[in-house]
């Protein structure tokens, strides 16, 4: 339900990317590999409608990016790279709740706490489940697994394993055999994007 059609960005006259083709489907678990300013989070703020390509053609859930744009705002959501918390409490810092993912983040017994006291781990976590709680048809995760210790990121990929059986889920990592359970693997590297694997 992402589609890119011949997309590049640059910035200024530097190309990150160009000739990008991508079909992705309607659900699944979408990795995307690469090593530090390979362009995965400009990708991904492309297919978040929060940075604009500079030529060719994306459609999001069928529309063209500017139309998808208006269209589609609530339903594709972006967890950011960097552990994104506001003041307030871990409930406070939800904008929809859904006791699966905070039991299974490891969020549920946290509620109370205040979100700027949590440790990097935590934090991250909570930037990623204030996405997956409000169900997107498509959700975008740069880096989830960063800052998380081996046990939190085997449960985050299970669960993101699990939730991709209902939406698209796309995701970053540096690091590319975490990337196997992955239904699919993309790799970008020197400008250019290539599929690496697939079970789809
Ligand atoms: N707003 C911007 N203005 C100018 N250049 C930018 C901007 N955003 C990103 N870039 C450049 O685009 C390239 C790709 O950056 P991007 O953050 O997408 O890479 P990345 O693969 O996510 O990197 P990392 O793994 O280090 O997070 C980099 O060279 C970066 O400097």
């Amino acid at each position: 339900m992402i589609k890119a059609v011949a997309l590049g960005k640059r910035y200024n006259d530097v190309y990150v990317f160009k000739n990008v083709y991508i079909d992705l489907p309607q659900r699944g678990l979408v990795a995307l590999v690469g090593p530090n300013g390979s362009g995965k989070t400009t990708l991904l703020k492309i297919f978040a409608m929060l940075t604009e390509p500079s030529e060719g053609e994306v459609y999001i859930l069928g529309a063209p990016w500017r139309e998808a744009r208006v269209k589609h705002r609530g339903r594709v959501l972006y967890a950011h790279q960097e552990p994104l918390v506001y003041s307030g409490t871990v409930e406070q810092n939800l904008i929809c709740n859904d006791d699966d993912v905070l039991e299974a983040l490891g969020l549920k017994g946290l509620m109370r706490h205040k979100a700027k006291g949590l440790s990097g781990g935590y934090k991250k976590l909570l930037t990623v489940a204030r996405v997956l709680a409000c169900k997107p048809q498509i959700a975008l995760l740069d880096e989830p697994t960063a800052y998380l210790d081996p046990g939190k990121r085997q449960g985050l990929l299970e669960y993101l394993n699990e939730y991709a059986k209902k939406s698209l889920v796309v995701w970053t990592t540096h690091y590319p055999p975490e990337a196997d359970s992955s239904e699919q693997v993309y790799e970008i590297r020197d400008g250019n994007l290539r599929l690496l694997k697939s079970r789809i």
